[in-house]
């Protein structure tokens, strides 16, 4: 595996960043954290906090929630998931610069099925699918440059996603470590 450099996740809403997390983290036996599931655990649901402070004040609570994540996760593997959006943050972009960022690679068509089977997500308000392509298009540009490496989870279980993350985490550390050597 990549050292012991957290694997954090990135990618569009609905791409599998936490579900297929949680199943590599499981392959790997490292803990497992998702920095949404973290701003629930401390402020309430996404959508409440996207209500009542505004988003402004939610990627603040985000950009702090991920800083602690990555920071707490050091020195040891461990899997973040992040939410769609916490890659804009510049702050979060350097701290990523100390991880092993992954790229969740999707379309449009496959993320329609992802997104119908969940809620609560405040951007897609309204037409789910045209906001959520609106947000990649603008977003997709930081997604690959901040990627190590980058996994096309258009086909595949989750099940089969995680075992396809972990194969490929395993080819890119044997490649750094050839480079280092
Ligand atoms: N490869 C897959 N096959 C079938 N269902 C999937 C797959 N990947 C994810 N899903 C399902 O799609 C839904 C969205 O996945 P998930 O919540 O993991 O996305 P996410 O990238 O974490 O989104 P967000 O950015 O909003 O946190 C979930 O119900 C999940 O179980
Ligand atoms: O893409 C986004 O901006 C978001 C994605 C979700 O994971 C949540 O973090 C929230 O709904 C915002
Ligand atoms: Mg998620």
């Amino acid at each position: 595996m990549p050292g012991n450099r957290p694997i954090v996740l990135i990618g569009p809403m609905a791409v599998g960043k936490s579900a297929i997390g949680h199943e590599l983290a499981k392959l790997l036996d490292v803990p497992f954290v998702d920095t949404d599931n973290m701003i629930v655990d401390a402020h309430g649901s996404i959508a409440s906090i996207f209500a009542g402070r505004g988003e402004h004040a939610f990627r603040e609570i985000e950009a702090r929630t991920v800083a602690s994540a990555v920071e707490h996760a050091e020195g040891a593997a461990s899997v973040i998931s992040l939410g769609g959006g916490a890659v804009l943050d510049s702050g979060t972009q350097q701290l990523l610069g100390r991880c092993t960022v992954v790229y969740l690679e999707c379309d449009e068509e496959t993320v329609a099925s992802r997104i119908a089977r969940n809620s609560g997500r405040p951007l897609l308000a309204g037409d789910a699918m045209a906001r959520w392509s609106a947000l990649f298009i603008t977003r997709k540009p930081v997604y690959e440059r901040l990627a190590n490496l980058v996994v096309d989870v258009r086909q595949g279980s989750v099940s089969e996603l995680g075992h396809r993350l972990e194969v490929a985490l395993r080819d890119y550390a044997a490649a750094k470590q050839e480079v280092e050597n």
